[in-house]
């Protein structure tokens, strides 16, 4: 088993946000989408981002991974300002976006053959490899619709992983799942990043969710999406089902929906 990477470099800032704020219409009498967003997310953190629905979760995801320009402040990977989308960046959307063409192992290998025209032998060990971690590897040379939406989702995530980014973006991955393959596919996804330490930042509508991942939780507040509260989620890892029982859990999720649902209300 590989290191433990609940463990954070606290010293080395991966991904940096500073008095971001972005609206789409740039009248100036428009309002704003997100605003005054600080922060800091350190070498092999989870932080998870949740907030009400039209809250700017995406455009701050967008923003990071270089799709989007912000119109106040700026975000910085390591250290430098993002312009465009960089290749150490990985990113994971709702929607595996697999092409149904292409077998299995050729959708995860895709990326790399159009980025370089080819990909080498050991580029397909390691396909290989992160499918069988995955759970994959006997799908591995099925067409894309022979498989279920959540093996769909996972081999998105094998592909992202492929090119071995160092900050993996995750837009809602796991929304058009049933809440079990959810649950599952989540504890996949900590067993992936446990042996495969990445720096994450994970979009979810879902609170029970970014307890169980991450470290660290933004909660932002309705729109325009400013930064409620960053949650330090201090539950041990290896996370399992256990840790969804824990009163800790309970009451890491209740502070959370007490932003949500009752933002005025002091917790
Ligand atoms: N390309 C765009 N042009 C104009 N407005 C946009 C664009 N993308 C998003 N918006 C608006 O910005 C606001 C924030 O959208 P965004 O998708 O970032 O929120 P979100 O918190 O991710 O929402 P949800 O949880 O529903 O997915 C919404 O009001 C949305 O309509």
């Amino acid at each position: 088993m590989g290191p433990v990477p609940n463990k954070t470099d606290k010293n080395l800032t991966y991904v940096s946000l500073k008095g971001v704020g972005h609206k789409y219409d740039p009248h100036p009498n428009s309002p704003m989408v997100v605003q005054d967003i600080d922060l800091d997310i350190h070498r092999h953190e989870f932080v998870a981002v949740v907030g009400p629905s039209g809250c700017g979760k995406s455009t701050l995801l967008r923003m990071v991974a270089g799709l989007l320009v912000p119109s106040h402040g700026s975000v910085s990977v390591f250290n430098l300002p993002v312009t465009e989308p960089r290749d150490d960046v990985g990113i994971v959307f709702q929607k595996a976006n697999l092409l149904p063409w292409l077998t299995v192992r050729k959708n995860v290998l895709f990326p790399l053959k159009h980025k370089y025209g080819r990909y080498s032998s050991a580029d397909e060990v390691r396909a290989n490899e992160l499918l069988e971690m995955a759970g994959l590897m006997q799908f591995a040379d099925k067409m894309p619709d022979e498989l279920s939406g959540g093996m769909q989702q996972r081999v998105g995530i094998v592909r992202a992983l492929l090119l071995n980014p160092d900050i993996l973006l995750m837009d809602e991955p796991f929304s058009a799942l049933d809440a079990l393959t959810r649950e599952q596919i989540g504890f996949d996804l900590l067993d992936i990043w446990r042996e495969h330490p990445k720096t994450v930042l994970f979009i979810t509508h879902s609170i029970s969710e970014a307890v169980l991942l991450s470290d660290r939780i933004l909660v932002m507040s309705k729109r325009p999406g400013t930064v409620m509260d960053l949650i330090e989620v201090d539950l041990a890892r290896p996370r399992t089902s256990k840790t969804i029982n824990s009163p800790r859990f309970a009451e890491l999720t209740d502070i959370i929906r007490g932003y949500i649902y009752e933002p005025n209300v002091p917790v």
